[in-house]
């Protein structure tokens, strides 16, 4: 059966980064997913929005929705502090097991943590089973129409506190229009746009931050 374009992916970091290198790691998918085959990772350019935002939360326990093959699972795990954990959320199995396969490749296997199943469901779950008290930082980057709903329930099960950071991806393209509408009109938020592109390519798009006032 022919490769996936997730497996072709991983097999290219398999063959030409640097093992237990982050950095290698996304600076060869980006040369693969810029040259070879476009893939949604957030990519270089938002990436760096993406560094500077954890930066500057600096987080001891992050969660991520929408993991695809692990792109910026490395880029967040490789920023975090000693003790700080990412949680990451993918649904779909094959993702999932390449994810795993990126993570461990990069070497940040010990800062995260791949729970595979919907958002929807993992989220409640984040307390009880995952000993979550609260979430200092939040990245979304999973379906558009799940960032509005899954943004709801994180404040419903209590995840977020005074100060927790969201960052959310494909603000302009593909665009989601009705959380940016829903976060931006909500008083417990305060929120930053920053324009950016969309990965590898010259479309507009732009990420939002979204800090929680509690
Ligand atoms: O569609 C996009 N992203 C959806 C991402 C979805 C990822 O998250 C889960 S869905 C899930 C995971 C967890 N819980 C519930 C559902 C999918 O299996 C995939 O791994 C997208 C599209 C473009 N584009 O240009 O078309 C650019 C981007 O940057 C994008 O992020
Ligand atoms: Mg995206």
């Amino acid at each position: 059966m022919n490769q996936s374009k997730e497996q072709r992916i991983l097999n290219f970091v398999l063959q030409n980064a640097v093992r237990g290198d982050p950095c290698s790691v996304l600076d060869t998918i980006d040369k693969y997913c810029s040259q070879k085959e476009w893939a949604m990772n957030v990519g270089d350019e938002k990436g760096l929005i993406l560094d500077k935002t954890v930066e500057e939360a600096n987080p001891s326990v992050a969660l991520e929705l929408g993991t695809y093959c692990g792109y910026s699972a490395v880029r967040i795990a490789r920023l975090l502090k000693a003790g700080a954990y990412l949680l990451t959320v993918e649904f779909n199995p094959e993702f999932a097991a390449i994810a795993k396969q990126m993570i461990e490749f990069a070497g940040v296997q010990d800062k995260v943590k791949l729970l595979e199943g919907p958002s929807e469901e993992i989220i409640p779950q984040l307390k009880k089973k995952y000993e979550v008290d609260t979430l200092d930082f939040v990245f979304l980057d999973h379906w558009k129409d799940r960032y509005t709903p899954d943004t709801i329930l994180l404040q419903e099960c209590n995840l977020l506190r005074k100060g927790s950071v969201l960052l959310a991806d494909n603000i302009i393209f593909p665009g989601a229009p009705e959380f940016l509408n829903y976060i931006r009109n909500n008083p417990h938020f305060q929120c930053t746009n920053y324009p950016s592109h969309l990965e590898y390519m010259k479309v507009v798009d732009a990420m939002e931050k979204a800090v929680f006032l509690g």
